[in-house]
């Protein structure tokens, strides 16, 4: 599993001070340093019980925000490989990235026009990997959104379906109802993520002018041809999660308050799936003593990620957290999360 703080918040405004700095940038940083803003919260810190707060956080690797799009791809690419290497044998993988709302988890995983992000990277190198394979490889694709728990197919965005996150034995679990196309190469994915894109709910929010407010994951099912005519079915969730916010720091009202709520809730029970798999939880769980019930279906998004966030899977998390010291509440708490994600073992 692989931890990173990616991409940070562009472009904070003079007065803000950093709050953490990558420990070393001549080479790959492990480790993220966050230190405490001095006067934050207006010297009213009385709230806290540990008044230092400076700490240190170990993760896989570590970029702070001048490393470009394909530095970031390239230097995680030894993780991504054993990612794209896996779904080719028939594991599941899902690379996601998490953080609050404005720290660059789009800009991170789709990436802006001439800086392709972690998606559009993971996607060309798949389809190198399958033409070095030299066997024959069937990739089918679905793309939707999950907006306030309800699942909108982004390929075929017609408001009067709602679609519904299914199991099944052979299938796994997948969007009943969604287009699932098949894709012969780099170039057809990228075409069906543009299209795709244009029909995701975006909205300004005070912290970010073109805020995610949906989660879209792209899920690519890859059949791979084994010698004697079986077939490895593996599977690949790349996803851009919405941002984890709180109503007061983003000002949200009616509307916007609302999807918060959802967000966060879906955020929450993928949390609450993170926690009961680094307690062990699984596909035993509940059988014997120390197996933590995974709440899976607390959420679309956990319902969805099922298969591949547990059991043979690999999961890649990307963290995204912003330099700005009125963002180091949630600074702390994403690289909690990380840090309690990364002891996951399935
Ligand atoms: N490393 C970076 N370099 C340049 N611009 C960046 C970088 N990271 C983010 N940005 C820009 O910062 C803005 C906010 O980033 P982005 O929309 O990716 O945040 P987000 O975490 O996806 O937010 P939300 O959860 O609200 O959707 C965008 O305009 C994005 O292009």
């Amino acid at each position: 599993m692989a931890h990173r703080h990616a991409a940070a918040h562009p472009d904070p405004s003079p007065d803000r001070q950093h709050t953490f700095v990558p420990a070393t940038t001549s080479t790959i940083a492990t480790q993220i340093n966050v230190n405490d803003p001095d006067d934050k919260m207006g010297g009213i810190d009385y709230l806290r019980l540990d008044k230092n707060r400076d700490k240190a956080y170990a993760f896989d690797l570590a970029f702070d925000e001048s490393i470009s799009q394909q530095d970031v791809y390239e230097k995680a690419s030894a993780t991504l490989r054993h990612v794209i290497d896996g779904v080719l044998r028939g594991t599941n993988a899902c690379c996601f990235a998490y953080g609050a709302t404005g720290s660059g988890k789009t800009y991170t995983m789709t990436g802006v026009p001439g800086q392709p992000g972690v998606i559009p990277l993971t996607v060309a190198g798949l389809f190198e990997a399958i033409d070095a394979s030299k066997t024959r490889v069937v990739v089918r694709l679905q793309y939707v959104e999950i907006y306030n728990e309800v699942v909108k197919d982004l390929l075929d965005p017609s408001d009067k379906i709602t679609l519904d996150v299914r199991e099944d034995p052979r299938q796994g679990t997948f969007v009943a109802g969604a287009a699932s196309l098949v894709v012969g190469s780099r170039e057809a994915v990228e075409d069906m993520l543009a299209r795709g894109n244009q029909f995701r709910t975006t909205s300004a929010t005070g912290c970010n002018e073109v805020s995610s407010r949906s989660h879209a994951v792209l899920q690519l099912r890859l059949e791979t041809e084994k010698e004697g005519g079986a077939k490895a079915i593996g599977k690949l969730a790349l996803i851009d999660l919405a941002g984890s916010e709180r109503a007061t720091k983003t000002d949200n009202r009616g509307q916007r308050l609302n999807e918060g709520a959802n967000i966060n809730r879906s955020l929450l029970a993928l949390a609450n799936c993170i926690n009961a798999l680094v307690q062990g939880g699984g596909p035993g769980a509940g059988r014997g003593r120390g197996h933590a019930h995974v709440p899976y279906r607390d959420s679309k998004l956990t319902r969805l990620l099922k298969d591949s966030l547990g059991g043979k899977s690999t999961t890649c998390i990307i963290t995204n957290v912003s330099p700005a010291s009125d963002q180091f509440e949630e600074t702390i708490n994403t690289l909690k999360y990380a840090n309690r994600a990364k002891n996951i073992k399935t």
